[in-house]
């Protein structure tokens, strides 16, 4: 486990925020986990703290959204602290070499992970936002370099593969453009199979399409322009609609501006308490309170892959936000399967492995592939 000490916690950023706001610190406290369970942040709760803040004035309620928010982005309110000192390794050198012991590069512990495969089927799971696709400003032009998307082709060829996204699922898959694979959209809300089914995939595999939150549809769909009509004000707002959830981003909103953007957001949720706010990289993400999230999934993937309660099968998870440690833990709890997260920086994660960014997320893909095609030393016995 990473040493709580070293992480910017929800909890702490809320307890800051709390202080900040003259909160007594000694007041029966309002309990955060991080991460929140289920990776999300429980808005009745968040509406609970926010109301005690209230009793103090605004400045309490906007420092605890805005630290939340920085919170989830940890590339932002980290990188600077973990510029190398001229002068030496700093603090922040040790805290990643720590974090880095336990979480080692996938690259440098690939002999380890192909031998956890050993007579057991692979199964890749994918995240898509800074998994294949580097982060940037505008959602829209998020696109994967063909480089990549041959890596995953390649890699489809040989293993079950699936895309698990927060975007909604034409979107991703308009992105990646290869119809051999699984398509997990919506935070695993939109689920659908291959539109070419490869040869690997079993027999047993059942033909796809689940839609757990569709009642939910008309709901997302208003909450979507009740959230565009309300978060216009705010220069650099940007909402996404993506089916069965909505995004709000704040990349592109100057850091003075969060407070006022959250405000925005809090209030809109106010109206639909039965959907929940969950974080990833600079964007809010306002979904059903059905028990379903990218772990629950993953399992449903496996199941229809025909891999229910088989031991196997090693499922693979690549994935790099909040969002995607449901899946991380479904497998830390099934003791079965790699979790491997991508980020330059430390954070609380339940994955076991770790991988900087999209470009060696590739070199990952490859090696998996060259691995698979190397010949085995009973097939170079035979042949000699
Ligand atoms: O589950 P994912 O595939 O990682 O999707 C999560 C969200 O990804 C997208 O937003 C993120 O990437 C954008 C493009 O690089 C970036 O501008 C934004 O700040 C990131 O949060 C996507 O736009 C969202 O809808 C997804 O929920």
């Amino acid at each position: 486990m990473v040493k709580q000490n070293v992480m910017v916690t929800e909890e702490m950023a809320i307890t800051a925020a709390a202080a900040a706001a003259g909160k007594v610190a000694n007041s029966s406290p309002t309990h955060f986990s991080f991460p929140p369970p289920r990776g999300t942040v429980n808005f009745a709760n968040f509406k609970k703290i926010l109301t005690q803040l209230e009793l103090n004035g605004s400045s309490g309620r906007i420092n605890a959204w805005v630290d939340s928010m920085k919170a989830s982005s940890p590339t932002q309110t980290r990188s600077s602290s973990l510029l190398v000192s001229p002068v030496g390794a700093s603090h922040d050198d040790e805290e990643y070499d720590n974090w880095m012991k336990q979480h080692p590069s996938a690259l440098e512990m690939f002999d380890e992970i192909t031998a956890a495969s050993n007579g057991k089927q692979i199964v890749m799971f994918l995240d898509y936002d800074g998994t294949l696709s580097p982060i940037v400003d505008d959602p829209d032009r998020a696109f994967m370099s063909e480089n990549m998307r041959s890596a995953v082709r390649e890699v489809a060829r040989r293993f079950p593969t699936a895309i698990v996204s927060g975007r909604c699922r034409d979107k991703v898959s308009s992105f990646v453009q290869l119809a051999e694979l699984y398509y997990a959209g919506s935070h695993g809300m939109d689920i659908e199979g291959p539109a070419k089914q490869p040869k690997h995939i079993k027999a047993k595999a059942k033909a796809v399409l689940f839609q757990p939150a569709s009642e939910f549809l008309p709901m997302i769909d208003a909450v979507y322009k009740a959230l565009v009509t309300k978060t216009e004000s705010t220069p650099g707002a940007r909402v996404e609609n993506n089916k069965f959830c909505a995004s709000v981003h704040y990349r592109c909103v100057d850091e003075k501006k969060w407070g006022a953007l959250a405000e925005q957001v809090r209030s809109v949720l106010e109206d639909y308490p039965k959907l929940r706010l969950t974080q990833g990289r600079k964007v809010l993400e306002i979904r059903p309170t059905i028990k379903w999230d990218k772990g629950k999934a993953l399992e449903f993937l496996l199941e229809s892959l025909g891999f229910a309660d088989c031991n196997d099968v090693l499922p693979i998870y690549i994935g790099d936000d909040r969002t995607d440690e449901d899946a991380f833990k479904v497998l830390r709890d099934r003791g079965q399967g790699i979790g491997i997260l991508v980020s330059k920086f430390p954070k609380e994660t339940s994955a076991s492995y770790s991988l900087r960014e999209p470009a060696e997320v590739m070199d990952f893909l490859h090696r998996l592939v060259d691995w698979k095609c190397r010949p085995s030393l009973k097939e170079r016995a035979r042949s000699v």
